[in-house]
């Protein structure tokens, strides 16, 4: 059977990381690129120290470093973490200017070299570079899709299953919006072993832990000063690539491109999506209720005025 290719742009924390994460599941053939420059060689020592671990892991997939685009052709999946992180007293709209640019560049050789690639988009301001990938690949949406809620879902799971001392195993959550500090954690699509979240944690302490995944990017980049999280943002990366590659169709929330759906009118948001082959393959409507359709409709507002002001800086 034919490997998958994945290409990876950046080969920095994000873009490292996720490599080593798809090629411990063995998701296929992996070819890491960053800029050439000074630091050219540097995709090419990562991937290469990377297969040097293959016999020890016991996979298969093959890994190069590369700066030449030439090496990407005809990848399967494209994921892209080109850009600047944030540290310490930045927003992640703060990275807007220069990550469009950094976009634009990349997403031009995507084209080109992968036009029949499924797209994940990693690098922030999130939804305005997926936004940009879209404008720029002229792929179909379905093909154009970020990372985003797999993570933050995967920060409040993690907080929940803490907090009440069981497996993450058990928790089970849903999370909608933009990747900001409006993301809205649904308490409603939250379970652990299949009992309703609220019947487990006092409300006002679902509350806190709900803020605090909000603001998990911001926690990690506090501790970590020099950038941002790697860890998690590279291991819900792999969870989707794996779910392309392998057809999985997992049901699991991701900025998609929402026109009718939801009413959002034309922007990418975190909604529920199945994702397979086809990459959004399905994206799933639910019902909120008034107060999280309200906060929803304010992530919403966020992400246009950031995709609006995007447009005057390229
Ligand atoms: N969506 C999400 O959940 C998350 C997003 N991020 C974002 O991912 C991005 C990457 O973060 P890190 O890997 O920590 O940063 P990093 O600085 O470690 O790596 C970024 C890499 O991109 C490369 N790069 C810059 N311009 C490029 C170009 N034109 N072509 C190819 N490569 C280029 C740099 O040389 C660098 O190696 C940041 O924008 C960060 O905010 C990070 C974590 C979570
Ligand atoms: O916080 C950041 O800048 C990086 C990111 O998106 C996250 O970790 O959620």
């Amino acid at each position: 059977m034919k490997r998958a290719k994945i290409t990876i742009v950046g080969a920095g924390n994000v873009g490292a990381t996720c490599a080593h994460w798809c090629a411990a599941a063995e998701l296929g053939d992996i070819v890491l690129l960053d800029i050439p420059g000074e630091m050219a060689d540097m995709p090419r020592g990562k991937a290469l120290d990377l297969m040097e671990s293959s016999p020890i892991f016991g996979f298969d997939s093959n890994i190069i470093g590369t700066n030449d685009y030439a090496d990407t052709a005809g990848s399967d999946v494209v994921v892209i973490t080109a850009g600047i992180p944030r540290k310490p007293g930045m927003s992640r709209d703060d990275l807007l200017a220069t990550n469009a640019k950094i976009m634009g560049l990349v997403c031009e050789q995507v084209k080109a070299t992968s036009p029949e690639a499924v797209v994940i988009v990693v690098s922030n301001p999130l939804d305005a570079m997926v936004q940009r990938a879209l404008q720029v690949t002229g792929f179909p949406p379905a093909r154009v899709i970020g990372q985003a809620g797999v993570l933050d879902t995967a920060r409040y799971r993690s907080f929940l299953a803490m907090e009440l001392g069981v497996s993450v195993e058990d928790v089970s959550a849903l999370l909608m919006g933009g990747h900001g500090d409006t993301m809205v954690p649904l308490a409603s699509c939250t379970s652990v072993g299949g009992i309703p979240v609220q019947q487990l944690v006092p409300q006002d302490r679902l509350d806190e832990i709900i803020d605090r995944a909000r603001k998990g990017g911001a926690e990690i980049v506090g501790l970590l000063k020099t950038g941002s999280a790697y860890y998690a943002p590279a291991g819900a990366t792999a969870q989707m690539v794996e779910a392309i590659i392998r057809d999985k169709k997992r049901l699991i929330p991701c900025a998609a491109y929402c026109d009718k759906e939801y009413g959002v009118g034309g922007f990418y948001v975190g909604v529920p999506v199945v994702l397979g082959t086809g990459g959004v393959e399905k994206i799933v409507e639910i019902d909120l209720n008034d107060s999280e359709k309200a906060a929803f409709q304010k992530s919403v507002d966020a992400v246009k005025e950031l995709v609006e002001t995007m447009a005057t800086l390229v």
